[in-house]
């Protein structure tokens, strides 16, 4: 999977070859193009940004850079993601979505974002790009630069190969299917006992059935207290059949 990412602050994407990323890349599952939006801008001043028309605080992003930028950067069948707050909400069913792309191009909007033109241009369905403005909650920030670092890391751990035999994204939180709508429950690993505090003994019982089950009743248990707007929107058909007795 290749991820392209254009933006003036090239120097926030040197995490990508750190960790999971960088020994991704090293496999060859994903890729990553890290684009200076300035080599686009042809100006003496290479000038990115202008006064909003209708006046107002800030500066815009100008058209012309990001066009040339992403008709050089863009491959048919590629997904344009804008990272804004004004988006719809990126989560880990927009992630799998995402992951199924084979290039995403990232445009990291500054100031008071990127003239309403290029995301206009290229949603037109003779660009043959699919464009997503998305946020990752409902805040602001400087750029959209950190939003994009956190949409990587989401959707490329979706990738089959990127996460080692032994991790499952099956049974993460929020994952399609069983944990759709639900949010993991509590972790422990040794020692047995840690500040005279013990681990649940049902998970030293070797006994399979019943750790699924109490895990299950533990993430329900978590998402009720942390997030019971999710378990509202759970219904019945989320729940199974032994679910009832919690
Ligand atoms: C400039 O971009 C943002 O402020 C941004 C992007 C994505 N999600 C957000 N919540 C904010």
């Amino acid at each position: 999977m290749r991820f392209d990412i254009i933006t003036i602050f090239p120097e926030y994407f040197t995490p990508l070859s750190a960790s999971l990323l960088g020994k991704a890349q090293d496999r060859g599952l994903l890729s990553f193009g890290v684009h200076d939006l300035r080599e686009w801008a042809y100006d003496r001043h290479r000038t990115v940004d202008d006064t909003p028309y209708g006046g107002g605080p800030g500066m815009v992003m100008k058209p012309e850079p990001w066009g040339q930028a992403l008709d050089d950067v863009l491959t048919p069948g590629a997904r344009l993601v804008v990272p804004t707050p004004s988006g719809r909400r990126f989560t880990q069913k927009v992630a799998g979505e995402l992951a199924a792309s084979p290039q995403l191009v990232f445009a990291c909007g500054r100031y008071e974002g990127i003239d309403s033109r290029v995301m206009a241009h290229y949603s037109s369905p003779s660009s043959g790009v699919e464009v997503d403005e998305l946020s990752i909650g409902d805040y602001v920030l400087a750029g959209g630069e950190v939003a994009v670092l956190v949409m990587i890391e989401a959707v490329s751990r979706l990738v089959p190969g990127v996460l080692g035999n032994a991790e499952s994204v099956s049974d993460d939180s929020f994952a399609p299917g069983r944990m759709e709508n639900l949010v993991e429950g509590p972790v422990y690993t040794k020692p047995p006992v840690w500040r005279g505090l013990e681990v649940p003994q049902v998970l030293t019982s070797g006994h399979h059935g019943r750790i699924a089950r109490w895990r299950r009743d533990e993430a329900l248990r978590r998402t009720a207290a942390l997030r019971p707007d999710l378990l509202a929107r759970l219904g019945r058909e989320g729940l199974d059949k032994h679910d009832r007795r919690l």
